[in-house]
């Protein structure tokens, strides 16, 4: 468990100081990003809650209000040769809530519906919401997590820049009562968000590591 963690730190690590090196402002840019990706995520949870006929704060608040986590990931990928051999970042679906990701110009990301891989487009300033492991929990079902990959490109490098929302470690999440009911009992368990995150790493089998 601490291998694997220690393996994904030293990637972000890594990755970021290559972006620090290059371009500078790494604070400011990153502090201004993460303002504006909040209000959005607010914005989104509140129209998310309404549609499921609750008050527009309910799922902010079941993620813990202004205690959630929002954490920016720099994903690099550089170009590879051999593009349709690499995977820049495998299958998998978010851990957390809710990510919000300004797409790279450089195509790449992929999201598995119907038994299939599509490429999502890249339209300029459109904004990809992913919808993470505990929102389909918190539902009961009635959001669905999506799997999705990044793969990497012959000649370009490519940077991606997901600001995951995720409830803190010591939260419980599971199915809101408000969602369940002697019809639609609970379909998920409620647990502490670290324990769930141990779990699913403890699924991963070391060869498909997901690389993030
Ligand atoms: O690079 C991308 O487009 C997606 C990255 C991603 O899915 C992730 O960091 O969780
Ligand atoms: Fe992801």
């Amino acid at each position: 468990m601490f291998y694997v963690k220690k393996i994904l730190l030293n990637l972000n690590i890594k990755f970021s100081s290559i972006y620090i090196l290059e371009y500078g402002g790494i604070r400011e840019v990153t502090e201004e990003y993460t303002n504006h990706m909040k209000r959005l995520t607010e914005k989104i949870l509140g129209w998310l809650s309404e549609g499921l006929g609750l008050p527009r704060v309910a799922l902010t608040q079941s993620m813990g209000g202004d205690t959630a986590e929002y954490v920016l990931r720099i994903n690099f990928y550089p170009p590879t040769q051999h593009s349709e051999l690499t995977i820049g970042a495998a299958a998998h679906s978010d851990m957390g809530a809710i990510a919000l990701l300004v797409p790279s110009e450089v195509p790449g990301l992929q999201a598995f519906k119907d038994e299939q891989w599509y490429d999502l487009n890249y339209v300029n300033s459109a904004v990809v919401v992913i919808i993470g492991d505990q929102l389909m929990r918190m539902t009961n079902g009635r959001f669905k997590n999506v799997f999705h990959r990044a793969k990497t490109d012959r000649e370009r490098l490519r940077i991606s820049w997901p600001v995951f929302v995720a409830p803190r470690d010591d939260m419980s999440v599971g199915p809101l009562p408000e969602l369940t009911g002697d019809e639609n009992p609970p379909k998920f368990e409620t647990l502490i968000y670290k324990d769930y995150i141990d779990q699913k790493i403890k699924g991963w089998a070391l060869e498909d590591l997901p690389v993030y």
